[in-house]
Parts: structure tokens; sequence; C-alpha cells
């Protein structure tokens, strides 16, 4: 055997760095996706005539089936099962499919007036809702299916690099919806053009992946060839979960991870509404400064991932990176700080934030978790997050909100709308991120004990 034979393609750096950029565009469409309809919200008003209550309904939507169907958690052990090929094709497919059907309802008028009896919903919220559920069980389990292909391939390499470009490649997704979703719909003056643009994206997503197949393909022969695929290809068995479950480590990363999207995610959704109503921005202009978070992580999140790789301190970058959402969440807590300057700065603190954890966090999982159990640690770590970050919170804080928070009415061109009081939701987001740092802190201690090398260098030195 040729010692070019004998090596591994990983061990290739154009091998890892095409690999990388592939996965990297498929989660880049759909994380567009993803944020497509936000920016759109207005034009869904006056075009589709849905209410706020409508737009909720869809928008939670994303999480249905990857929460209540489990479908997370089966996309997970799927993964570990068959392998990236089968599941990334599988969820590409689903993401296409998904958003094809929320295309079809949102640019149709076959369902006008039409009512799904029993639930009193809109025939079209409620087709273009199945269709955005089913792309959310997509791009989540694509999401464990990039992660785990980059464990593998940058295995004792830039680790937390790969990932940290993999998550603000994705992030360019989310820029781009926000800044380019409500041009685009106001130009063809319809919500569909958006959407009808995120197909055609995740369909090119979906023809780069079964490239990245043939890659894959050729990574498993190299393996098997130079003898490196002993633990790869362990088959996987449900007693794994079992094991994963009865980790310490594995309980408070998940933990954490929860609490800290939940501090995220969810503020993401009511931001643009806080700017208006404490910091008295223009409606026009009330997603300007959220929407600088994502450009601010693209580079960030880059920066950090090199840090973990090269210097190590994983569990103190997801202390620091949770310490500063609370900073953050603090100075939107206190009333007298309503100046758009302040809310300025506290969100390009918040972009730090946003940007240590998610670097540190997802390279930190293979550290103690082996790469036979990855899918399905990363598939229950994420139906967690989805559950409580995206699903749980986003419900209590508008409830919270509607029951204690409305103080008068607002007038704009005409039109009246409750005036909220965010002092209570932004305690309840303080709280998530102390929970946070707690849970930080108690990670770094079981790796003191447990010695995961959180604190380690990812890269072999
Ligand atoms: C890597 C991580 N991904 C997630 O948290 C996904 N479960 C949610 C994706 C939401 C897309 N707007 C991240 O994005 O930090």
């Amino acid at each position: 055997m040729t010692e070019a034979i004998k090596r591994s393609l990983r061990h290739s750096v154009a091998a890892r760095w095409t690999s990388l950029l592939i996965v990297s565009f498929t989660m880049l469409c759909g994380y567009y996706v993803a944020d497509v309809m936000s920016p759109l919200k207005p034009l869904i008003e006056q075009q589709l005539k849905w209410t706020s209550a409508e737009y909720g309904f869809f928008t939670g939507a994303y999480a249905w089936f990857n929460v209540f169907l489990g479908m997370l958690i089966f996309g997970g052990i799927i993964l570990d099962k068959m392998g990236a090929r089968f599941t990334g094709i599988l969820s590409s497919a689903l993401m296409v499919a998904g958003c094809a059907v929320k295309w079809w309802a949102v640019s149709t008028h076959s369902l006008d007036h039409a009512v799904v009896p029993l639930l009193n919903v809109k025939a079209q919220v409620m087709v273009a809702s199945l269709g955005f559920a089913a792309f959310g069980v997509g791009i989540e389990i694509i999401g464990v299916t990039a992660t785990k292909v980059i464990a593998r391939w940058f295995r004792g390499y830039e680790i937390a690099l790969a990932m940290g470009l993999q998550v603000g490649t994705a992030r360019i997704g989310t820029a781009l919806a926000l800044e380019l979703g409500a041009p685009i719909g106001a130009y063809f003056k319809a919500v569909g053009a958006p959407v009808l643009l995120g197909v055609i994206l995740l369909t090119i997503g979906l023809v780069a992946y079964v490239f990245y197949c043939a890659m894959d393909r050729k990574l498993d022969k190299t393996e098997e060839e130079s003898g490196q695929s002993s633990e790869d290809e362990e088959a996987f068995r449900i007693s794994d979960i079992r094991e994963i479950l009865s980790i310490k480590g594995f309980w408070y990363i998940t933990i954490l991870c929860a609490l800290f999207y939940s501090a995220v995610f969810p503020f993401l959704k009511y931001a643009p509404d806080l700017m208006v109503q404490k910091f008295h921005v223009k409606d026009s202009w009330a997603g300007a400064i959220p929407g600088i978070l994502p450009f601010a992580t693209i580079p960030l999140t880059v920066v950090f991932g090199n840090y973990y790789d090269r210097k190590g301190k994983g569990a103190s970058l997801m202390i620091i990176g949770s310490l500063l959402l609370v900073v953050v969440h603090f100075i939107f807590t206190v009333p007298f700080l309503s100046h758009w300057t302040v809310a300025l700065a506290a969100t390009i603190v918040l972009g730090f934030g946003f940007s240590l954890v998610p670097s540190a966090m997802w390279p930190s999982v293979p550290k103690f978790i082996p790469h036979r159990q990855l899918g399905t640690a990363y598939g229950l770590i994420f139906w967690t997050q989805n559950l409580v970050a995206l699903w749980g919170i986003p419900y209590l804080i508008g409830y919270v909100l509607d029951r204690f928070c409305i103080t008068g009415t607002r007038v704009v061109d005409g039109v009246s709308s409750p005036a909220y009081n965010y002092t209570l939701p932004m305690v309840i987001f303080t709280c998530l991120g102390l929970l946070a740092v707690v849970f930080g802190l108690l990670l770094k201690r079981e790796d003191r004990i447990k010695g995961f090398g959180l604190e380690l260098p990812c890269r072999e030195q």
C-alpha cells in the first residue's frame, strides 16, 4: 500500500476546507429561509391579511415536529445509524419540499377564505405553517449533520475555527434574509417572491450537498484503507442514549445551550418592538439596530473559534459569553437607560456574547462524546433547545407581555396598538442569562473533575 493510499482524505487541507465550504453553503441557504419571513411581517399583514396572532402561529410552527414528534431526536439517531450522506440528502430534500409548500401557500389564491374545520385557522396559514414545520425538521437535522461532518473532517485540526466558520457563514443567510427579504417582496409586490428565492437557493444547496456526498464516500474509503475507521463504523445502539444521558457534562452543556439561546433567539423576535417601545426608535427603523447582530457575529464567531483551537479555554469562553448576555439584558432592563445609542452599544456587546458561546459550545461536545454517538448527542441538545428557546420562552414572553405589560395604547398613522413596558420580559431574559452563567460554571467544574479537556486547545499542537 502506498503512503498516498494509507493517508485518510481528512489530512488533505484542500479536501477538508472544500467539505466545509459545501456544507456551510447548504446551511447558509437554510438560514436564509428560516429567517426570511421576519422582515416580511408588514407585507404579510397588508397582502395576505394575516393578524399578528396568525403570524405568531406560523412562526411557532418551525419547532412543531422537532419538539412534539421528537423529530430532532430521531434525526440524530438516523444520522448515527445511516450516516451523513443519507441524512444530509433527506434533510436537504425536506427543506426544499417544506419551503415549496410554504411558497405555494402564500402565493396561491385557491386557499382564499378557506378555514380549517375545528381548529378555526385560515387554510393558507395552516398550509404555510405545515410547510414551515417540515422545513424546520430539515434545517435542524442538517444543522446536526453539518456539525458532525465538521467534527469528523477536522478532528485534531482547526475544529472550532471550522465550526465557527460554518455558523458564521450560516448567519450570512440570516443577514441576507433580513436585508433582502423586504426589498424583494416590495419590488415584486409579492410575499412569495423572496420565498421562491429560498426554494431556488435550497435546491442549489441540495445539489451542493450531493457533491459533498462524493467526498464523504471517498473519505470513508480512505479511512478504511488507512485503518482509521474503527470508531466511526462501530454500530450505534439505542443503549447509547442511556450512555450519553449518564454524562453529567452533557446535561450541563445541554441546559446551558437551552438557557443561553432562550435569552438570544426569543429576545431577537421582540427586539424590534423593544426598540420602538423603550428606545423611541421610529417604527420604520425598528429592525435597524437588532439587524446589526448577525453581521457582528459573522467575523467574531470565526475569531473566537480560532482562539479556542489555539489557546483552549472553551468553558471560560462560554461563561464570559453568558456574562455579557447578563450585562446586556440588565442594561435593557434599566428603565432610565432609554437612549437609542445605549441600545446600539448593548447590541454590539450582545454580538460578542452571541459569538463567544456558539464558537466554544459546539466544538466542545466531541471532547466528551464519542464520534459514533455525536448525531444523537447533538440531536438531544438541539431538541432541548427547540423545546425551550424556540418554542417555550417565546410563548412565555408573549403571554407575559399581554398579561402584565400593557401600559396604554400607541397610535401610529391612525392605527392603534398596545403600548408595552418591557421591564418584566427583560428581567426574565437577564435571569436566563444568569442561569446560563451558573451552568457554565458547573460545566467548568465538571471539566476539571473529569478532564474532558474543555480548557485545552482543540488543535493538536
Ligand atoms: C449552531 C446554532 N444553531 C441552532 O441553534 C439551531 N438549532 C437554530 C437555527 C436557527 C436559525 N435561525 C446557531 O445558529 O448558533
